[in-house]
């Protein structure tokens, strides 16, 4: 295995795990809890490859799969993933991937668009899978599952924006930024 390979791999392995931990920060707000699992989602997506952010957050989804409690409130297995938040964890691949994709033309504003792009298919995934397993109606769905986490979720975004870049530099700093 080439080195370069194997430090994208151990920086994915990192962020599935800082993902994990962020996702153990949570406030139980209703339905749907709130929790910090999109900030690490975010992180992936500002310091990697846009295949390897994806790879990173599937990585997280799997370890919750097969049993390791990742999911908010030390959730996992097959039960938790297709349960009434699952959606949000493919969601959160969407974002890593998207605001990887967006990062990588290195103009703020088109981050920030990538950003929320990731979000809102987040949100879609999130909604309709909470829909299709609780049988919710979509306004009622929305209010639970959409309008709490909009600004909460911005201010993640931000967070992650700027730590980002920090990072960004010092890995740069460090030869270790791709
Ligand atoms: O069961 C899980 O682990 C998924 C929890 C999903 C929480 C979603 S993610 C988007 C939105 N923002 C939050 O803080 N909570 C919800």
């Amino acid at each position: 295995m080439r080195k370069s390979q194997a430090r994208n791999l151990v920086q994915a392995a990192l962020l599935a795990a800082v993902t994990a931990v962020l996702s153990q920060i949570q406030l139980s707000i209703g339905p749907v809890p709130f929790n910090l699992a999109v900030l690490g989602a975010y992180l992936a997506g500002m310091l990697m490859t846009p295949g390897w952010a994806v790879i990173s957050l599937t990585v997280y989804m799997a370890m919750g799969l097969v049993g390791v409690p990742v999911f908010a409130g030390m959730m996992a297995g097959p039960a938790a993933l297709f349960g009434k938040t699952g959606g949000y964890v493919i969601g959160y691949i969407a974002i890593a991937g998207v605001t990887a994709a967006a990062r990588r033309l290195d103009k703020p504003v088109v981050t920030a668009l990538g950003m929320a792009v990731g979000l809102l298919l987040c949100y879609g995934f999130g909604t309709a899978w909470f829909m299709v397993v609780t049988g919710t109606t979509l306004v009622q769905s929305l209010a639970w599952c959409v309008t709490p986490f909009i600004l909460p979720d911005i201010c993640k975004a931000a967070c992650a924006y700027v730590l980002g870049r920090l990072l960004q530099q010092r890995m740069a700093q460090a030869g270790l930024l791709q």
